[in-house]
């Protein structure tokens, strides 16, 4: 019997994977980057400042002032390919789509600006996917990020009549294959270094402290991480110190210590010639890698008296981070695919 033209869509009992990271704007330009830190900063799991206080304070000063000089770091980051963060999280999608075949669709999506959660989900279900897996790439839980992307999959569960049966993938900080994968790559990398490091900073992005105290568990995420390094490095380049930072810090409150740009500083006044620098909470390359470490970081370093320097690349989708990625998606799609 034919079906009428009226029939609810007809599933087809599919697997589907959403490939999460935060967002970014959709060019280098003043106004574009003003959208993505509106929606950004709007968000009360970024900035848990109460909104009558804070949104004056965001359209009446961060919004007028932010926007050009971030506008500006981005045209130095931007790539052919659009901004470096979408275009390795499209690349890292279709990287696993491959690896995946047949057994499940891939797609990615942004936190915030394009392309976006729900849109994306939308896609995956009327490619007719049952089950998804929805996998923020953020290796350490935080509420301004891990938990702000299920918030945008749960608001987009309330809208929606039909839903398929949901999984996401948690925060991967102590996993074996992540520490593996890092202490891989970045072995690789500095391999082909012309220099020895003495120092290889592992630096995270920062969070205001009180989360920590708020029972977030973000920074014993990050110090876990770097334990589990420290112990795999202690075996492959033993005499290499590391040390872990915090970077980006944004506005006034008392953020994660110590920073970043402070320790580059401290280090290099101390005597430490060669340095390279590490992101490990970053599943790929982004703003905050490549101009505020690589560009700026150089430069903090080298004018306090360091003599070489080296920002490594993120995971991104190279062979080290896709094979963490499908171990990830087979691991959470158990008894889903094959
Ligand atoms: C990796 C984890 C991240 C955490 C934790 C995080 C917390 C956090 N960030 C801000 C403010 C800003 N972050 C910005 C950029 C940015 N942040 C992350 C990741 C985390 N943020 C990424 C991957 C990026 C890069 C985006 C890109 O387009 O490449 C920015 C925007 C850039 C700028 O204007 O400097 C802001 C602002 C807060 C307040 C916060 C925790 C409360
Ligand atoms: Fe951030
Ligand atoms: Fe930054």
């Amino acid at each position: 019997m034919e079906r009428p033209a009226d029939h609810p869509n007809v599933l087809t009992g599919k697997v589907g994977v959403l490939v999460v990271n935060l967002g970014t704007p959709d060019a280098p330009d003043v106004d574009s980057v003003k959208r993505y830190l509106k929606e950004f900063l709007s968000d009360p799991r970024v900035v848990e400042i109460p909104r009558l206080i804070w949104q004056p304070i965001l359209r009446g000063i961060i919004l007028n002032t932010r926007p050009k000089k971030s506008a500006h770091a981005y045209s130095q980051v931007w790539s052919e390919d659009g901004s470096p963060l979408a275009a390795i999280t499209k690349a890292q999608a279709g990287a696993l789509q491959e690896r995946l075949g047949d057994a499940a669709i891939v797609r990615h999506a942004m936190r915030y600006q394009s392309p976006s959660m729900a849109k994306e989900l939308d896609a995956l279900v009327a490619a007719g996917c049952e089950r998804i897996l929805v996998a923020p790439l953020y290796p350490h839980y935080s509420g301004a990020t891990t938990a702000s992307a299920l918030d945008a999959l749960a608001d987009w569960i309330k809208l929606r009549r039909r839903l398929p049966a949901l999984r996401t993938l948690p925060p991967y900080h102590d996993d074996p294959t992540y520490i593996g994968a890092l202490h891989a790559d970045m072995t690789r990398q500095m391999a082909a270094l012309d220099f020895a490091p003495e120092l290889l900073l592992l630096s995270y992005h920062g969070m205001p402290e009180r989360t920590l105290y708020l029972g977030d568990p973000y920074h014993c995420h990050c110090q876990k991480t770097s334990r589990l390094l420290s112990e795999r490095f202690a075996q492959s380049h033993p005499g290499l110190r590391l040390v872990t930072t915090f970077q980006s810090r944004f506005g006034r409150a008392k953020w994660l210590e110590p920073a970043t740009d402070a320790v580059l500083a401290v280090e290099a006044e101390k005597g430490t010639k060669r340095v390279v620098i590490a992101a490990p909470g970053f599943s790929a390359d982004c703003l905050e890698t490549l101009e505020e470490l690589a560009i700026r970081g150089k430069e903090d370093f080298e004018a306090a008296g360091g003599t070489h320097f080296a920002a490594l690349e993120c995971l991104n989708a190279g062979q080290a981070g896709m094979d963490l990625l499908e171990t990830m998606a087979r691991r959470e799609l158990a008894g889903w695919i094959e």
